[in-house]
């Protein structure tokens, strides 16, 4: 288990990156949504990706040599539509995939989409007298939101959502934690982790693959790239099993730019336009 304190030398992972991209024959580069390209803010609806970040991004998307993909928590038109770049997309923590210009759906949750349905239309009704509780019907799955609600009524959210869930699912839906949200989810062993895999599995040759995220549901796609590859936790509110970690959705920015630039370069074996060097630290292990 890492624990955030204390950073180390920021040299030592860029070496691993450096190194990484320097004998891989391409690169698979993930990225998260919310809290990683995008600052978390009270209103989902008002996320947007800072405008540094989507610079890198797309500078990356025009590289052959690198994979870009967003894997994101909200539903696949959301997020696609908050980037409009041409990358992969997978939503729904990887249960719908876009790439290449074909969507896929993972074929259980499909079916159960019409139970998440059925929950987010409960919870509106029952969740109504909760001041300003926000539920979020991404159609594969759903988002209770408590980040605006008083902290003394988060409790009874989280117990009536999880009541709904048992009462309308009954084992076919399941619950999870994120920032501030209850997630509403199909019980089937597929998460971002898996999805990584797979974008992984069809990347060519032995490819480096560096995963970039700020929530719990990131750690199963940490788990899945490490120790070949690298994961880089955004923030410093809690531990994370990624190695290494960046401080903000702006620390992100330099390091991709630092990857559309140099790390390119590194691949490729070109000569090396200069980039300042992103600010990274190393976590411990307990
Ligand atoms: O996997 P992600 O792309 O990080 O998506 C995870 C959830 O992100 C969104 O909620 C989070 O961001 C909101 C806006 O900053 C914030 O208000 C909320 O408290 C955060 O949990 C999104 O609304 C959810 O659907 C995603 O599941």
């Amino acid at each position: 288990m890492s624990t955030l304190e204390p950073t180390h030398s920021f040299d030592e992972p860029l070496a691993q990156i450096r190194e990484g991209l320097r004998t891989a024959s391409s690169a698979l580069v993930c990225l998260d949504f919310d809290g990683t390209l995008a600052p978390i803010v009270d209103e989902p609806d008002a996320a947007t990706i800072t405008p540094e970040n989507r610079a890198a991004v797309a500078k990356l998307a025009s590289s052959p040599a690198i994979a870009t993909a967003v894997v994101s928590g909200r539903g696949l038109a959301d997020v696609r539509d908050r980037l409009s770049l041409p990358i992969t997309y997978a939503g729904n923590h990887g249960l719908e995939l876009y790439r290449a210009g074909e969507t896929s759906v993972h074929p259980i949750a499909g079916k159960r989409a019409s139970l998440v349905e059925e929950v987010c239309a409960t919870l509106e009704q029952v969740l109504a007298p909760i001041p300003n509780v926000r539920i979020e019907n991404k159609r594969l799955t759903g988002t209770v939101h408590v980040r605006s609600v008083p902290e003394s009524l988060h409790e009874t959210v989280h117990r009536t959502t999880r009541s709904v869930v048992d009462h309308v699912g009954g084992g076919d839906l399941e619950t999870s934690p994120g920032r501030r949200i209850v997630e509403i989810s199909p019980s089937v062993p597929w998460g971002k982790g898996d999805v990584v895999s797979l974008l992984e599995a069809s990347c060519l040759g032995d490819p480096f693959v560096l995963y970039i995220g700020d929530d719990v549901t990131d750690e199963s796609a940490f788990r899945v790239i490490e120790p070949e590859g690298l994961g880089i936790h955004v923030g410093t509110d809690r531990a994370s099993i990624a190695s290494c970690r960046v401080d903000s959705p702006t620390g992100v920015a330099s390091l991709l730019e630092w990857l559309a630039t140099q790390g390119i370069d590194e691949l490729t074996g070109g000569g090396g336009a200069s980039a300042r060097a992103p600010s990274l630290s190393t976590t411990s292990s307990d």
